[in-house]
């Protein structure tokens, strides 16, 4: 998968990539960076006008429901980049009516999921490339100008990621809350993505269910204590609750904004502080409302022997990953941070939309009412809330 694992750093630089199918081949690339002498350029090219693929998630917020992960946009006349930006991320922004919206074939489909592993806006310009231009765009992959992916490749790195995990160096880092961890540092196979387990305690000590917390990374929260949110107390306090129970694992997973990365979690706070709540926002710069998934994590525990955990989380969807991977999930802890004035819509949202179990935190408007362990049905099926 090296080709479309370098295709998100291409991206990420505003750079076009070449997706090629059987049948045909399409040059793609970021509306996010685009500038209209590139548009033009990557115009000339393709020998083709260029269409905007926007996800499903970015079309509901424009008011439209569509079949398929991706529409691609046609216009009558192409607008500036300016207003493809507008219409790719900005609230309140309308199609032209000039416009035509189809489901995105392959190579377009393919090209708004890079954009996404990639933590860029999800939205992309294709330009489908003509016979008459094929030699051209050809001669610019011969001689390194252009990267071409083959799409097959591409959706599977977008489906299932880029493959082992690789344990890659580790050290004792005492924590203020516990002083006996060890940080060990797994890298994903594009390079890119790495993700720490931060052990704790003695492991001939622990539990038999073992005290486990998967924690999304959040600058903001984790590192500045970020009122906004809960992360940075939920961080410390399961340390804290891991190191009680005898020791245990927290994940410290890179998953900034549930998935879709710094630069767009501060775009989405923005929108917030124009109203909408934290699904809404997300979904506006066309994300769903969790772009999570836990493979790393299963992975993470897989390297290092643990089957079988105790979940300190009020997500169920965590819950429910886990034991679908093959994890047993024995039991599932709350962990609460405070709530506060500037995070409390935001809690809201989570118990009401994302359904988290934060409802007795909420209704007690203060401390939790309980953090006691709840046991969990046997894998296979639902956990009860
Ligand atoms: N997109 C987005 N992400 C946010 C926002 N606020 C916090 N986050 C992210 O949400 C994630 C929260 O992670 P976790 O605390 O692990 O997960 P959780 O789903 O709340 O589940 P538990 O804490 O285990 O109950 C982090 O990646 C944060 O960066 C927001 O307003 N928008
Ligand atoms: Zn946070």
């Amino acid at each position: 998968m090296r080709q479309a694992e370098r295709a998100i750093f291409d991206l990420r630089r505003g750079l076009p990539i070449l997706l090629r199918d059987t049948d045909r081949s399409v040059l793609v690339q970021a509306v996010e960076g685009l500038s209209d002498d590139a548009l033009a350029a990557l115009q000339a090219l393709a020998g083709s006008t260029a269409q905007l693929v926007l996800s499903r998630h970015r079309m509901a917020a424009l008011g439209r429901t569509v079949d398929g992960d991706a529409q691609a946009l046609a216009f009558e006349s192409l607008p500036a980049c300016e207003a493809l930006r507008e219409l790719a991320w900005t609230r309140g922004a309308r199609l032209p009516a000039a416009s035509t919206a189809r489901p995105a074939e392959r190579c377009e489909d393919a090209a708004v999921r890079l954009l996404a592993r990639a933590q860029l806006v999800p939205a992309a310009i294709a330009c489908p490339v003509l016979p008459a231009r094929a030699a051209a765009a050809a001669a610019e992959v011969a001689d390194g100008t252009l990267l071409a992916v083959d799409v097959s490749e591409a959706l599977r790195l977008c489906q299932s990621g880029s493959g082992q995990l690789t344990r890659v160096s580790e050290a004792r880092v005492p924590l203020s809350e516990a002083d006996d961890s060890r940080f060990i540092l797994f890298r994903e196979a594009d390079g890119m993505h790495e993700h720490v387990a931060i052990v704790i305690g003695e492991r001939a000590r622990w539990p038999d269910a073992v005290p486990v917390r998967l924690h999304s990374s959040c600058l903001t929260g984790d590192l500045f204590g970020s009122l906004r949110c809960d992360c940075g107390e939920q961080l410390r306090r399961g340390v804290a609750a891991i190191r009680a129970q005898g020791g245990g694992v927290l994940l410290y997973l890179t998953q900034e904004g549930r998935g879709i990365g710094l630069a767009n979690k501060l775009r989405a706070y923005g929108l917030q502080d124009e109203g909408l709540d934290t699904i809404d926002a997300d979904q506006v710069i066309g994300f769903s409302k969790d772009e999570r998934t836990y493979r790393v994590a299963h992975e993470m525990l897989e390297a290092l022997g643990i089957p079988k955990v105790l979940l300190l989380t009020n997500n169920p969807g965590k819950v429910e990953a886990l034991q679908r991977a093959g994890i047993n999930v024995v039991a599932r802890q709350a962990i609460y941070g405070a709530v506060t004035a500037q995070n409390q819509r935001y809690l809201h949202t989570k118990a009401n939309r994302h359904g988290h179990w934060l409802h007795d935190l909420l209704n007690e408007q203060g401390e939790p009412a309980s953090d006691e362990p709840e046991r969990l049905p046997a894998p296979g099926r639902a956990p009860s809330p």
